[in-house]
């Protein structure tokens, strides 16, 4: 039996597709919408028959036929805490991402566009491994300040795909073993699996900054800032999340044209390079002790673990507590895919969203 599965990863300045038949991909594009293209849009919520529309011409141009899918699978967005594993979106689950997301965030798309392209086929669709899996163990929840706990907010799908990659390629069992994941993308979370399970992180808010987020901040400073009377609410997020990190020191968010920079013998780039690989294996030396250093594998993944001189500085510093394996890209759409195949064929059980409260 042939599953054709639909794909959708909306990020924030491109949507990637992918359609598979079982296991083989036979579509991936990437859909890049320009700064200007998303500057046209007060929100994400106004993207969304923009990226929908892009698909479906993706999908037309290249003689897919809606009716030939079973499914159609995207990327979890910022909903409440949830389980790891396949959700099957339903309309409370719409309604907390149009309405009240945790956060605005490209991902919030994934299963509006999925239900709207799979409601007239009469097929499912789901999410899987959304950005708020939260498998946190209870002593790691307190921030410090009662009724403010931490989120557990992070790259999850990518993050477990290659805690899982890294087992297979090494012949250990995800869930007997112990596996640091440092994502390192546009913005930066690094997670601990402890067998099967991931038991802590360190957010994009908690740790390294990265090319476009500033990460953990001096809070006594942000909060003089936030209310200096010089920047909106608005200014203040950007400067955490969109304007913060790399882009804030050096007007770019291409790690390629940093190392470039210090290539061209600029010192400061050489600076803000070689702090971020120090922030990052702090965070990873940090999650060490979740597992009392009983860690198996580090993992280091996202398009900037294609930059040797950065795994290699982030490497030196951590190798001491487990062996590193580099794990270049993301595999978000095929992570999406597989799982949704295991649904179909009955491996594994979708589950049904509600609300809490
Ligand atoms: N070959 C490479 N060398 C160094 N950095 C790279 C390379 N390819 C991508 N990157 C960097 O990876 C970052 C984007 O990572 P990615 O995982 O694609 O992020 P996101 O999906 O969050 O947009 C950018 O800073 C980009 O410059
Ligand atoms: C850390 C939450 C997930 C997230 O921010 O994803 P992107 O880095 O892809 O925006």
């Amino acid at each position: 039996m042939t599953y054709r599965i639909l794909a959708i990863n909306p990020g924030s300045t491109s949507t990637k597709i992918a359609v598979y038949d079982n296991e083989e991909q036979i579509l991936s594009k990437t859909i890049n919408h320009s700064a200007e293209e998303i500057a046209k849009y007060h929100n994400i919520q106004e993207q969304f028959k923009m990226r929908k529309e892009s698909i479906l011409n993706i999908l037309s141009e290249n003689d897919i036929e809606l009716e030939s899918l079973s499914a159609v699978v995207g990327r979890g967005g910022l909903l409440p805490p949830v389980k790891s594993g396949a959700y099957l979106v339903n309309d409370e689950m719409i309604d907390r991402l149009k309405h009240r997301p945790i956060l605005d965030h490209a991902s919030n798309l994934g299963a509006m566009i999925a239900l709207e392209i799979s409601k007239p086929l009469e097929i499912n669709s789901y999410i899987y491994d959304s950005v708020s899996v939260d498998e946190m163990m209870d002593i790691a929840r307190p921030s410090g300040i009662c009724g403010m706990d931490r989120e557990c907010l992070s790259h999850a799908l990518n993050s477990r795909a290659m805690a899982i990659k890294c087992c297979d390629n090494k012949g250990m069992d995800y869930n007997l073993s112990n596996l640091i994941v440092a994502h390192l993308g546009g913005g930066i979370s690094v997670s601990v699996h402890e067998k099967g399970k991931m038991v802590d992180i360190v957010s994009d808010d908690e740790g390294s900054f990265s090319p476009e987020r500033s990460g953990r901040v001096p809070c006594k400073k942000l909060i003089n800032a936030c209310f200096s009377g010089k920047y909106t609410h608005k200014e203040m997020l950007k400067m955490v999340r969109g304007k913060g990190g790399i882009v804030s020191y050096l007007d770019t968010v291409d790690l390629r044209d940093v190392e470039k920079m210090m290539n061209d013998g600029n010192e400061k780039a050489k600076l803000i390079f070689e702090a971020m690989a120090l922030q990052i294996a702090k965070s990873i030396g940090e999650l060490a002790t979740v597992v009392d250093g009983n860690v198996d594998n580090i993992v280091i993944t996202g398009g900037i673990a294609y930059s040797q001189k950065m795994t290699s500085m982030i490497k030196k510093r951590v190798e001491f507590i487990a062996p590193v394996e580099i794990l270049p890209g993301e595999n978000e759409l095929e992570s999406l895919a597989y799982g949704t195949l295991r649904v179909l064929r009955g491996e594994e059980e979708a589950r049904i969203y509600k609300e809490k409260n």
